[in-house]
């Protein structure tokens, strides 16, 4: 465990101006009464799962909607929390760093002592295993005042994302009972969150006081459902990541000689890599979720790809930037059916040097097809939900090499008369994962601490927080609790009628809809995105001025503003492709030098944020 957490830390000029920036409160936080309301008995997300899932909770499944109210708010079966006894309350990191996560401590700790001063609220240091050893620091204002509005989870530190052995669960529960918690909150994705559930269940089995509550923090974007619209961290990690993109995409442009290949994170689904392509237009994005659709194989994504790399060097292109999520390894059919093998053979305790003479026949020979580099990173150690290590797995990589041989190889055959592919490998990573949160995920972070402790308060057990309409203003949040057990469901093996149900009930990590608008609007600008280098520049994360209050593009996509952005540009583009033609006439000249006046104007607006006003374009 770093010995450095929790430590004060030495704040630049722009953290120390971070830590005096105060997340605004819906109306219904802002007293220190709030109404509570319960609305309907929940079932599973997944009707046709709630037998099973109500089997495996018997304790706290079908649980109540709560929404937690202005205290005059006019409404029936409420129930108004008048007094305010003395609580404890146990805290830790479960999830993966995620911007925005010392922000749920501090709306937790503010929350607490507005409501009693005499309220403790424990830290566990080292996440799951400060859990299981009972190692806690007490959080106050003096520890938290340079954790506000920072990045990292440093404030406590994390280690591994499990609380399900019996072992795990036990030491969980000891702590809590010996603590005398009144709450513990455990932060953190679809992971901690379905083990957060299985903790709940348990406590309430045996009577042991403490509420388990769980937080939506993941810089994934993938605990997305009816009742959460979007995760602590990501609207900051898309908004880093598109900054890093866009500026590749200008080095790219401004070289012409090389094509970057950049890998983002998000296994299981692709939010992260969607989000950035719409944020920052690179020339290709290739998603797991339409990979997985249309089952592409590995050959087939590559002949893609060098297709695309064809129709640019007819147009004396010789630069590019590809974006794929981390995950996109596993969509691949082949390459799913491999890691599946290897996956088992992890689970029957193969060594991993052991595994590449274990594997089947199939499996062996396309694992010897791959280059060294990716076999060594695909037989490596699993995370803690059994799935591999996609982090460390260098797809890009692995795509770069294999686009290269097919160049060669069309070069060759005469087929590709081009200039020399040249690659670059990039995995934006860790390094958005740290980074300052925005201000939209400081509120969003800070207000679902805040209802972590309405929810202690009420005596609600296995319910997490949540907050709807994050699209309007924060006076118009919609704050509630939702029973974990309603997220569940249980994987079925084949689809239609005759699908089976399989494996324990958990909250599934939501993939792409590829019916939504925003993936249409996606696919249908994707040849221009190919060939026009229609490149978007966001900049840097604006915490004050007119940029500072832009919401995650996914949940605004809706909006006009953005799809009005990209046929402004797309416009823009034809109209100085078109006026200045080699060979034009004098006439055409003269009309492209007036129309260059509304160039910076355009300018402007590939480098406003999404949500800004933008000015009208005219062009001559
Ligand atoms: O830093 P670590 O431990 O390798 O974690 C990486 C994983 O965490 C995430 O960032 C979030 O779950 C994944 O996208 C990624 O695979």
């Amino acid at each position: 465990m770093n010995a450095d957490l929790g430590s004060p830390r030495e704040l630049t000029g722009l953290q120390r101006r971070r830590a005096l920036y105060q997340p605004e409160l819906p109306p219904c936080l802002q007293g220190t009464r709030v109404r509570v309301e319960f609305g309907e008995s929940t079932t599973s997300i997944d009707p046709k799962c709630a037998d099973i899932v109500a089997q495996a909770f018997p304790q706290t499944f079908g649980q109540k909607l709560v929404h937690f109210l202005e205290p005059n708010s006019m409404a029936s079966d409420t129930q108004v929390i008048k007094e305010h006894p003395p609580i404890r309350v146990g805290v830790l990191f479960s999830g993966r760093q995620s911007p925005g996560g010392h922000n749920v401590i501090w709306g937790i700790h503010d929350a607490m002592k507005a409501r009693n001063p005499h309220n403790v609220l424990l830290g566990f240091v080292g996440g799951t295993e400060g859990l299981f050893a009972k190692k806690t620091m007490e959080i106050t204002n003096d520890v938290l005042s340079s954790y506000k509005n920072q990045g990292g989870f440093d404030l406590l530190g994390r280690t591994v994302d499990q609380i399900r052995t019996k072992e795990q669960v036990n030491a969980a529960m000891s702590t809590c009972c010996d603590l005398s918690l009144d709450g513990l909150i455990i932060i953190g994705g679809v992971t901690s969150n379905s083990d957060a559930a299985q903790l709940a269940e348990t406590f309430a089995k045996h009577n042991c006081k403490t509420k388990v509550i769980g937080v939506p923090v993941t810089l994934s974007g993938d605990l997305k459902n009816q009742f959460v619209e979007t995760t602590v961290g990501f609207d900051t990690v898309c908004k880093v990541n598109s900054q890093l993109i866009s500026n590749v995409c200008l080095d790219a442009v401004s070289a012409g000689k090389y094509y970057y290949f950049v890998r983002l994170m998000g296994g299981k689904a692709s939010h992260v890599a969607f989000e950035c392509a719409l944020q920052s237009h690179p020339n290709m994005v290739i998603l797991g979720e339409e990979v997985a659709l249309s089952k592409l194989t590995l050959m087939e994504i590559i002949n893609k790809i060098c297709d695309g790399v064809e129709a640019r060097a007819a147009q004396g292109k010789y630069h590019g930037v590809l974006v794929i999520p981390e995950g996109l390894i596993e969509s691949i059919p082949e390459m799913y059916a491999l890691m599946q093998e290897i996956n088992n053979l992890h689970i029957n305790n193969v060594t991993e040097d052991e595994i590449p003479s274990q594997l089947s026949p199939w499996a062996a020979a396309l694992f010897k097809f791959l280059p060294p580099f990716i076999r060594r990173e695909l037989v490596l150690h699993q995370e803690s939900d059994n799935s591999a290590q996609l982090s460390q797995i260098d797809t890009e990589q692995l795509l770069a090499h294999l686009v290269e041989e097919e160049m060669k190889r069309r070069t060759k055959e005469g087929n590709y008369k081009g200039r020399k592919f040249s690659s670059v490998c990039h995995f934006f990573g860790s390094q958005a994962r740290g980074s300052l949160p925005s201000n939209f995920d400081s509120n969003y972070a800070y207000v679902l601490g805040h209802i972590c402790v309405q929810i202690v308060a009420t005596g609600l057990n296995g319910y997490m927080a949540t907050v709807t309409n994050l699209k309007d203003s924060t006076n118009k949040w919609r704050c509630a609790a939702v029973p974990l057990t309603a997220m569940m469901s249980v994987r079925r093996h084949l689809r239609g009628p005759g699908a089976v149900p399989i494996g324990r009930p958990v909250i599934h990590p939501s993939p792409i809809d590829l019916k939504a608008e925003s993936y249409a609007v996606l696919r249908e600008k994707a040849s221009s995105f190919l060939l026009d280098d229609f490149y978007r520049t966001p900049g840097g994360i604006q915490f004050e001025g007119p940029g500072a209050n832009t919401k995650p593009i996914t949940l605004t996509i809706e909006d006009q503003d953005y799809l009005g952005d990209i046929e402004i540009l797309q416009d823009y583009l034809n109209k100085v492709r078109t006026i200045l033609k080699p060979g034009c006439s004098r006439e055409i000249l003269k009309a492209a030098i007036s129309s260059m006046a509304s160039v910076n104007d355009v300018l402007k607006v590939m480098s406003a944020p999404l949500n800004a006003e933008l000015p009208l374009y005219h062009f001559n």
